[in-house]
């Protein structure tokens, strides 16, 4: 697993800029936010003096309440426009938020479906995740609360100079000189505090890919007794976490204490200054009194800001692996067929698929396979079989759209695969793992992930074909019931089935398996494979077999070994030939396990 290291001065200019950019698809609502506040800062300046007028006529010129109305009653309005605002503001500054984090969570499931899933293995499951839940999550308060703070910050405290000055310059001059303490003290603590919570949030990446993989390991932990020592090491790792948890927030709350501190203390300037004035003579009541009332509206958009200022940390560490997800270059970026424009489209009936040298080695290794060179059929059951290791699950992998760099080495139809575009090999493809993944959803919607829209007579059609309907309509829900994640309340043959019932549901023109009979009993292994020799008869079946008898029927046999293939052909040309075919045979035979 990768994490970015503390971005330098550049670096979070570039993610300042890649905040600010994604802000785009809800501009409009934030802009309307801020312009909101705005107004309510307005409002609230024209209270303070309506206010400040209304005291000073009842209690220096002795007005009587009734005639002070004219100055009430707009006051009043104030207050309830004022709260009007406020509440529409806030609502759709959180709006904007969300907007944006749905958006980017879109953009980033989009790029990471282009890049395929060896990125995420080679990031780790638990740290691509925590970027998509909590770091999308962590950008809320940078555009709901850091970013209109920015712009009140700008606005208040000048439109409060403007109305300030030309009614006791030297209150404004107190206000000016002040102002820019806190700021300053902001960039001061702001150092520090960025550090740590780049750290914070690097140590949370290492958190999350520890946990996913104990988590779903959790099973094997305690058969090897090794539940206490994993338990040790989170403890540890939370630890760490903690304390860098606790340090950061220790900063944020001195900082907050220390801004609030020199908000107070420039607050009880102004206080005491226009106290010695009022008491001297030199000011009068109701321009002292404005001062006093807006003194603390002064340095409140600039306090907001500060305890603010922890959100755009946030957002900025949490933007590096966004950044880095987005920028990742899609492997086939550079080949020359990017400019190919005559392309395999899906619309086209697959007629021959071709792989041409094809060589996929693993990030950091030298395994994978080497110039693979393959020509498979519009239809009919092809095996690939191999010794342990020999390169048959890279393969498919490859075939499958999850290595996108090779994708150039695809041709459909003499056409090469469109570049930059997984989805539409895929499209054209079934799937079942060894391990096929099910959902926590009912059977039905299990199945139905292939064809959304698939009928009832579709779906039983499928399971039926799957040999899944009969096990299917004993239980008490039938279709309806819910199965647990990954398939829990189900036998490793049910899901076998179930999983081979959504293959057959898409009615892909390539359907690839891995050992699709591993877990059944003979009955139920005699019922797949003859439904999958009937799927084989007007598609091309691809199937992975670690045991030879299963591949006796296959119209063609490919084998390989250390990454290539070594030789293909039917079963009785590969078993009378001393190849590798012949040793695996007779391994098998020797073991007993096979034939
Ligand atoms: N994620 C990975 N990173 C690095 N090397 C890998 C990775 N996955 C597989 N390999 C290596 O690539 C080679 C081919 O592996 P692959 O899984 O394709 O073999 P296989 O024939 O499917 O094996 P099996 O029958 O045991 O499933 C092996 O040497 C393996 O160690």
């Amino acid at each position: 697993m990768t994490t970015n290291p503390r971005p330098n001065r550049a670096q979070q200019q570039t993610l300042r800029a890649f905040l600010k950019a994604q802000s785009k698809p809800a501009s409009l609502w934030l802009k309307l936010s801020i312009a909101l506040g705005t107004f309510n800062a307005i409002l609230m300046i024209a209270g303070a003096y309506l206010l400040a007028q209304a005291i000073h006529n009842v209690m220096f010129e002795g007005s009587s309440l009734s005639e002070v109305t004219h100055l009430l009653w707009p006051l009043a309005g104030i207050v309830l426009l004022r709260a009007i605002f406020l509440a529409l503001s806030e609502r759709l500054s959180a709006f904007a938020a969300l907007k944006i984090k749905s958006t980017m969570r879109q953009t980033l499931l989009t790029k990471l479906s282009l890049l395929g899933p060896s990125y995420i293995e080679q990031h780790g499951q638990g740290a691509t995740l925590n970027t998509l839940h909590n770091g999308v999550e962590e950008l809320h308060d940078y555009y709901a609360k850091y970013l209109p703070g920015v712009a009140y910050s700008a606005f208040i405290p000048l439109a409060i100079l403007v109305v300030i000055f030309p009614t006791d310059y030297k209150a404004g001059l107190i206000f000016l000189l002040t102002a820019p303490l806190i700021p300053f003290f902001m960039i001061l603590v702001g150092s520090k505090a960025e550090a740590l919570n780049q750290k914070r949030w690097q140590q949370l990446a290492v958190l999350g890919n520890y946990f996913f993989d104990r988590v779903q390991g959790l099973t094997q932990l305690k058969l090897f007794n090794a539940t206490q020592t994993e338990l040790k090491q989170i403890a540890k790792i939370s630890d760490d976490f903690r304390h860098t948890t606790l340090g950061v927030l220790k900063i944020a709350f001195l900082s907050s204490f220390a801004l609030e501190f020199l908000a107070t203390i420039s607050v009880a300037l102004v206080a005491v200054i226009i106290g010695f004035r009022l008491f001297f003579g030199t000011l009068d009541f109701s321009t002292g009194f404005v001062v006093l009332l807006l003194a603390p509206e002064f340095y409140l958009p600039l306090r907001q800001l500060g305890s603010h200022y922890h959100a755009r940390l946030q957002g900025i560490s949490a933007a590096a692996d966004m950044v880095t997800i987005l920028n990742a270059p899609l492997p086939n970026q550079d080949t020359e067929l990017v400019n190919n424009t005559t392309e395999y489209t899906t619309s086209d009936t697959i007629d021959s698929i071709n792989i041409k040298n094809l060589t996929y080695i693993y990030p950091d290794s030298n395994e994978g396979i080497h110039n693979v060179t393959l020509s498979l059929p519009k239809k009919g059951l092809i095996a690939v079989v191999g010794n342990s290791g020999s390169g048959k699950s890279t393969l498919f992998d490859c075939l499958l759209g999850f290595h996108p760099q090779v994708i150039p080495c695809i041709y459909i139809n003499g056409l090469p695969l469109a570049a930059n575009d997984i989805t539409q090999l895929q499209n054209q493809v079934g799937w079942i793992p060894q391990n096929p993944t099910l959902f926590f959803d009912s059977i039905g919607a299990n199945i139905k992930l292939a064809k959304p829209d698939a009928s009832q007579q579709e779906l039983e059609q499928a399971a039926q074909q799957a040999g899944a309907l009969e096990f299917i309509n004993t239980l008490p829900s039938g279709f309806d019931t819910l199965i647990g994640e990954q398939g829990e309340g189900l036998s490793g043959g049910q899901k076998q089935r179930i999983a081979l019932a959504r293959a057959f549901l898409k009615n892909a023109p390539i359907l690839i398996l891995d050992e699709p009979t591993a877990h059944l009993d003979s009955q139920t292994e005699q019922h797949i494979q003859h439904a999958i020799n009937m799927y084989a008869k007007n598609n091309l079946v691809l199937v992975i077999a670690h045991r030879l008898n299963t591949v006796k029927h296959a119209d063609n046999i490919i084998v390989m070994d250390q990454g290539k293939i070594t030789e293909q052909g039917s079963f009785e040309k590969l078993s009378t030939q001393h190849g590798v075919f012949y040793n695996l045979l007779n391994a098998a035979k020797q073991g007993g396990s096979d034939e």
